[in-house]
């Protein structure tokens, strides 16, 4: 069918209603607009559904994320046992239209006899990945778009171990929805009927409650923060998130007391209007924390982004400027804390493992390797990092320890199966206070590990190219280096490179291949000479080809050269192999 009949059945159809009319009727004119709503669906990836809200299949509406859930409706009835009755949890963010959507799937599971357990407010999105383990549900749906701009919404699904749903299992959930070929077979009721047949409950306290105690239970040196919490000066931004459900109450039960919140960032504001992007990768997320963290004299800045998921720390250094830290800073620095402190008061397991994603610093692993603990090595997604966890659980000879990523991605212990911006911002504080204590900060902990391990330095570039000839740009590149594999980048000899597409490593001073054990995905790697290190994939969430660069030299001066000089090569050899398409 064309996007213009498809058009004009939505116009048509007595199933949509009037402001969804009226919406479309406005665009009439308009046909790039009326193509880019109707050319298809909104693809429901591996991640779910993300992208703009509005009247169309192509977009986030009440219609699409009817017509997911009973997808996943017919999955949940096909393929597990007594899924009806154990139901499935749904938790929102901030976002317009989020709590609407929420109630929407919950509706539409309803109706299929699936019960629903609803937070009543906003919620973060790992302690949806807690409640779907605590309620011993089925699966679980967030509403989401994470850190994307307003006018976005997303769709993610989660199964009965709280891990979001991994390809193979997605493949299954996104072939029951493409079979839905009519809106009107999606089935749905109303809120009424649903609580009369005990199909819908509202999520209470209790579940809040279970969280707070469930990361409480994981955390380290509660006594110190109990004790000493107060002489730590906090301020935490929720960036207009969830995160103000679930952190400051977290904070202060533990004993940092000390503790100011960025107010103006605390509400859950949709337009998130006081950033221009509520993304704690982004420096300029910072600027209201920063002005209260320099009238409070604050020894550490906290942020979460809005579905609470992924934290990002500033601290103070010892001469009084804030400095940011980058996911793999944190993840050393969280790497090192735990292994030392349970070394030291014998609670580390000998079976310990720490997982990480392909593209988050090696630097970690020569940690790990120094306490004898296993470093494991996963594909970009937490979801792989939590599937390990529940792997993890059925092997008596392997203990989850920590899970990171670059992106600013943590979790601690078997709570849950997502990563977790609540216990990451605890954890911080807590292991920021242990150093103050020993009269240093946190980045003197990582100058001296980089002086006993090398100094690793890492960071991010990502190309923009939206839409379908973007697409086909970052493909083509891709495509490009993988068929001519380059002998030298950025002007050094490159030694090895991993294909993850292909499951191949190729050894290229040995003249040797040999098989990578990971699921298939468009990445590759090269390790080059001086043991610098690129992986260039295509972003699964936004339209980016992200460059991940990586170095390890003797110090601060070298590496900052190093990584200066091959990002610029680099960036000019892909830049024109991007323009040649
Ligand atoms: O790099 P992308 O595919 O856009 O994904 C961005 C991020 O999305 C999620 O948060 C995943 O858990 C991360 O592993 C990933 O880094």
């Amino acid at each position: 069918m064309s996007y213009m009949s498809r058009y004009r059945d939505w116009l048509l159809s007595d199933y949509f209603d009037e402001s969804t009319k009226a919406e479309l009727e406005a665009i009439k004119e308009n046909e790039a607009e009326i193509e880019d709503r109707f050319y298809k669906n909104l693809d429901f990836g591996t991640g779910g559904m993300r992208g703009k809200m509005g009247a169309g299949t192509n977009r986030i509406n009440k219609y699409t994320v009817r017509k997911a859930t009973q997808g996943l409706a017919n999955y949940i009835i096909n393929y597990s046992d007594n899924g009806r009755q154990r139901g499935v949890v749904i938790a929102y963010d901030s976002r317009h239209n989020s709590a609407e959507f929420a109630l929407e799937a919950a509706l539409v599971l309803a109706a299929n006899g699936i019960k629903t357990f609803l937070f009543s407010e906003m919620r973060p999105t790992p302690e949806l990945s807690f409640a779907v383990r605590h309620l011993n549900a089925v699966g679980g749906i967030v509403i989401t778009a994470s850190h994307n701009p307003p006018e976005y919404n997303g769709y993610k699904v989660y199964w009965q171990d709280g891990g979001q749903v991994v390809p193979a299992q997605a493949r299954d959930i996104i072939a029951e929805i493409e079979e839905i070929d009519d809106f009107a077979i999606v089935k749905t009721i109303s809120k009424e009927a649903a609580q009369a047949d005990r199909l819908l409950k509202y999520l209470d306290q209790e579940v809040d409650a279970a969280y707070q105690q469930a990361l409480i239970d994981v955390l380290p040196q509660l006594d110190l923060a109990a004790e000493q919490g107060k002489k730590l000066k906090v301020v935490y931004t929720p960036l207009h998130g969830t995160g103000s459900t679930a952190v400051p109450q977290l904070l202060k039960k533990i004993g940092f007391t000390n503790f100011k919140l960025v107010k103006a960032q605390a509400d859950g504001d949709p337009e998130f209007s006081t950033v221009e992007s509520p993304n704690p990768e982004d420096r300029s997320a910072f600027k209201l924390a920063l002005e209260l963290a320099e009238q409070e004299q604050a020894d550490l800045i906290l942020a979460t982004d809005p579905d609470a998921d992924r934290m990002a720390a500033v601290v103070k250094t010892a001469s009084g400027e804030y400095q940011a830290l980058n996911g793999n800073e944190t993840g050393v620095l969280f790497t090192d804390y735990l292994l030392n402190t349970g070394q030291k008061n014998n609670s580390l397991a000998a079976t310990g493992v720490i997982v990480k994603t392909i593209v988050s610093t090696e630097m970690a692993a020569q940690i790990a390797a120094a306490y004898n603990i296993e470093i494991v090595d996963v594909l970009t997604g937490f979801k792989y990092i939590g599937e390990k966890i529940t792997e993890f659980e059925k092997e008596d000879n392997k203990k989850f320890l920590l899970g990171f990523e670059e992106s600013l991605g943590y979790l601690i212990g078997e709570y849950a199966r997502d990563k977790d911006a609540v216990v990451a911002a605890a954890l911080f504080a807590i292991m920021a206070l242990s150093y103050q204590l020993q009269n240093k900060t946190v980045l003197d902990r990582l100058a001296e590990l980089r002086a006993e391990y090398g100094y690793y330095l890492e960071d991010l570039e990502s190309l923009r190219l939206e839409g379908k000839e973007g697409q086909e740009k970052i493909s083509k590149t891709i495509n490009k280096l993988r068929e001519e594999l380059p002998t030298k980048i950025a002007g050094r000899k490159v030694v090895n490179v991993k294909d993850y597409q292909q499951s191949k490593e190729f050894d290229l001073t040995a003249d040797t291949e040999k098989e990578i054990k990971l699921p298939k995905s468009n990445v590759l790697q090269f390790l080059l000479a001086d043991q610098a290190k690129l992986t260039i994939r295509p972003s699964g969430t936004e339209p980016k080809l992200k460059l991940y660069f990586a170095v390890c030299e003797e110090d601060e001066e070298q590496a900052e050269e190093k990584l200066a000089q091959f990002k610029a090569e680099f960036m000019e050899q892909v830049e024109k192999l991007i323009n040649s398409f």
